[in-house]
């Protein structure tokens, strides 16, 4: 089995010793920002004048700066400004700052992998890389429990890398849940994969092409987003808890036939082949080489599609319904 690191295998001085920029304050950012913080660590939050998330970040109790002056005064930096933003804040606020020794720091590969970032030699190069959500970074880490991570040594100058890597993932409540290492290739190209093809872009075909399977056979909409969609979660944190197995012991065994007879016809050998296909076109960097196109050209499909989503009839019932969920409201 692969080796998995634990918070017993994190000396934790290592991050304790440095001060760490966390450049951008979205998803991930304000996970790592305060986790960080409340772990103990010297943290001073990177954003541009004029920022939406200054004041948030200020109102957090955090110390915030211009990215350019957090660089400066810190050596340690993790990017979490979205993966098509890094390169030109690296080249224009990163870059002219770094000191050798410093600690560059990425929760995913992109940048690195495809080449829009080269560091100097002089620098450490490496990743933590939850494994989920940044919103779950920071609700499992307040209930004491943690994301899982990956982590992945690029370049290792100070000879420390690994254990300054290891240090921040106990930091973010990582090492809780485990740890493994891995390559920036391996996480770049296997987290692409996952959000494509199941756990983004997978998940919601099949969720529509359920809902819309029932609703065009005249279900009420109503009964086919609780069955298509809001289930959808029910049934996935009884794999989480405790693997298909589980969930498969909780249903039915009318369900569990249903299961056996019927999933095959739906993920079949042309999706598999299809995700093989998918698999290749990231390996090849083309699905990279269309992303960073489409945001030189100003992101004409991805608008476009977004928009278009919206307008699918399970956004408004979703909103709909999702209003008498008083406890989501918080
Ligand atoms: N989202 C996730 O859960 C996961 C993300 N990752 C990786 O983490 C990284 C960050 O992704 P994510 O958290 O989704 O990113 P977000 O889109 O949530 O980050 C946006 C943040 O970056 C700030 N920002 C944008 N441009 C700049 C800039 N030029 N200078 C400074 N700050 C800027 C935004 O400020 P403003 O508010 O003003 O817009 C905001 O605070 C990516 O590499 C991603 O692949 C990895 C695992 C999971
Ligand atoms: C699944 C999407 C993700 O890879 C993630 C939350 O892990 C991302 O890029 O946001
Ligand atoms: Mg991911
Ligand atoms: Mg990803």
């Amino acid at each position: 089995m692969t080796k998995m690191f634990y918070e017993k295998d994190a000396n934790f001085n290592f991050i304790q010793e440095r001060k760490v920029a966390v450049i951008g304050y979205g998803s991930q950012g304000h996970a790592h920002a305060l986790n960080l913080k409340e772990s103990g660590v010297d943290v001073v939050v990177g954003l541009y004048e004029g920022s939406k998330s200054w004041e948030k970040a200020v109102a957090d109790g955090l110390e915030v700066m211009a990215v350019d002056e957090a660089v400066k005064c810190s050596n340690a930096f993790m990017i979490l400004v979205p993966d098509e933003k890094q390169s030109k804040l690296y080249q224009e606020s990163v870059k002219p700052y770094l000191k050798a020794g410093d600690a560059l720091i990425f929760a995913h590969g992109f940048n690195i992998h495809f080449n829009q970032i080269v560091p100097p030699a002089d620098v450490d190069v490496f990743m933590v890389a939850p494994k989920g959500p940044g919103h779950l970074v920071r609700r499992l880490y307040v209930e004491g429990t943690g994301v899982p991570a990956l982590i992945a040594v690029h370049q290792d100058y100070t000879g420390k890398a690994k254990d300054i890597a290891l240090a921040y993932a106990k930091g973010i409540g990582a090492a809780k849940a485990g740890v493994i290492e891995t390559t920036f290739k391996e996480e770049t190209e296997t987290d692409l994969f996952g959000e494509q093809s199941v756990l983004c872009g997978g998940v919601t075909e099949l969720i529509k092409a359920g809902f819309d399977t029932l609703v065009e056979a005249g279900y009420q909409k109503e009964v086919a987003y609780f069955e298509c969609l809001h289930e959808m979660k029910l049934i996935v944190d009884l794999l989480y808890e405790g693997g298909m197995e589980r969930m498969r012991y909780s249903v039915s065994d009318t369900a569990e036939y249903g299961d056996y007879m019927v999933g095959k016809r739906i993920i079949n050998e042309e999706t598999r082949k299809e995700m093989k296909k998918v698999l290749k076109e990231i390996q090849e960097g083309k699905f990279a080489q269309a992303w960073i196109l489409e945001n030189m050209t100003g992101r004409p499909v991805f608008n476009a599609r977004r928009n278009e989503e919206v307008q699918h009839p399970i956004v408004q019932v979703g909103k709909e319904l999702r209003q008498m969920m008083t406890w989501l409201k918080k």
